[in-house]
Formats: C-alpha cells, structure tokens, sequence
C-alpha cells in the first residue's frame, strides 16, 4: 500500500494538485485536503504518513505571505501538526507553505520558536515577485528529503516574500552548522550564488533556498520542484541544457513516509 500525503488546502491555495501529481509520480497516494474537512472531523491526521503544505497564497497574502494560515495552524491544529512532526513522519512547506511553516515556528525549530520567531521569510531585496527558472543545490544530510542527493535541481520561482532572514545573523552560521540549511541557491556553475542576483533571487542569508528542522523530517523551500518533475518542463530541455528535475526530493520523501 502506497503511503498516503496529506495534500493542505487553504483559501487561496494554488499549487496542490500539482504536488499530489509530484507524491503520485514519487510513488504516494496523494489527497488534497481542505482544512475544514480536518476540522470537521471529515479526514483525520493520522490517517495520512505525509503531509505537504503547497504553494500560493493563501487568505491573499493579507498580513504577509503565509501569516494567516499560519495562525490557523497554530490556533486550530497546532496539537496534531505538532504530533505529526514528533512522529517523524515527512513534511514538506513549498513556497506560501514555507512561509507558513515559519510563521507558525514549526520552523526552523519549534523548541525555540515558543519564545521569539528567530527567522521569518520577508520581501524580495530586489523589491518585486520574481517568477522564473532558478538552480538549487542539496547539500544537508540531516534533511530526510535531501539525504544522499548532492545534483543541482531546477526549478521555478514565484514568490514576492521569499527572502530568509534571521533576527540575529549569527543564527544563520548555526543553521548551516546544523545541517539545516538544505537547499542553497546555486549559479551557473552549480555551486552556491554567493548572495549574487539573479541565482540568488531573493536575497536569503547564506544563499538559503530551504531549510529543514533540527532532526530533518520537516523541509520547507521557497523553488516550486513539483513543477519541474518531467524533463521536458525545461526551457532549455531541447537544447540539452536541463539540469536535475524536483523528483529526487520527493521520492526520498516517500521512501521514508514508507516507514510509517
Ligand atoms: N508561489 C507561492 O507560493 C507564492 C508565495 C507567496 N504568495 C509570495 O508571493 O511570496
């Protein structure tokens, strides 16, 4: 029985079916979900060994991209969330869902969170919603999603408040550190942006693209890889110029869902 992934759907959501195309193709089965149907009692937590909270924008990015859903998950389901995540079970924030996940502290650690938000997700330094093709490279092997992949993915962008700040600069070396630093904007060459636009598109601190919590099951990411799963979804696809698709993160995501 293939594991089942929680597909999370807010007002204003708009990136869930294609996730649950990515989980389907990984090998889950995917349902998208609406957060009613949870509160109703309609469909339960556990019943699910995966859970994915998809791109968009949510309750219209009032309050700041990922705020409002991020109250709600606090206020009506920070019980569940919270026992899903101690299970060890995959989960994954793509976009308004990164943005979700941090405004609600589940990342980058929901320990610390409790006292002060030590990291947030703020507006592009160019100043505009950038929506275009970006490179990203794997480098954390506490991340679940990117354990053993170390090939640079390609994938779009589209976000206005992609930009991963910390409270405290210093907290970003201990991210790093910690290996929860799991995907960096790459250049050209494949190696970290180094800050520079556009391979940095954002302005995020040390190149991040996303970041996983302190035992790696949770990974949220600003770059959509659910829209890069097929190789021909490449601009540059014909001219043989395509890099990694998105597939390798969530078949490692399912790989471990398995276990559940
Ligand atoms: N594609 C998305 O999920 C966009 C996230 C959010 N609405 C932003 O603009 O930053």
């Amino acid at each position: 029985m293939p594991p089942k992934a929680l597909i999370l759907f807010a007002p204003g959501t708009n990136r869930d079916l294609d996730a649950a195309q990515a989980f389907e193709l990984a090998g889950a089965l995917p349902e998208v979900v609406h957060l009613n149907q949870l509160r109703r009692g309609e469909r339960r937590w556990q019943d699910y060994q995966l859970l994915v909270l998809p791109g968009g924008f949510s309750y219209a990015d009032a309050l700041g991209a990922g705020k409002l859903l991020a109250l709600e998950l606090q206020h009506d389901f920070a019980g569940p969330i919270a026992e899903f995540v101690a299970s060890g079970k995959p989960v994954i924030g793509i976009c308004n869902g990164f943005q979700a996940l941090v405004k609600s502290g589940l990342l980058p650690d929901p320990q610390k969170a409790a006292a002060a938000p030590e990291a947030t997700l703020t507006f592009n330094a160019c100043g505009h919603f950038e929506c275009r093709w970006v490179r990203m490279l794997p480098v954390s092997q506490t991340c679940l999603w990117t354990r053993g992949l170390d090939q640079v993915i390609d994938c779009p962008i589209a976000h206005g408040e992609g930009n991963f700040q910390a409270r405290d600069p210093q907290f970003i070396d201990t991210l790093v550190a910690a290996g929860q630093a799991a995907l960096l904007y790459a250049g050209p060459d494949g190696n970290p942006a180094r800050g520079a636009y556009p391979y940095n598109p954002n302005g995020s601190a040390a190149d991040i693209a996303g970041i996983c919590n302190p035992v790696g099951n949770v990974l949220g990411l600003m770059p959509h890889p659910e829209n890069h799963i097929f190789a021909e979804q490449h601009p540059l696809f014909t001219r043989g110029q395509a890099r990694g698709t998105g597939l390798s993160l969530f078949r490692n995501g399912v790989k471990a869902a398995n276990q559940f």
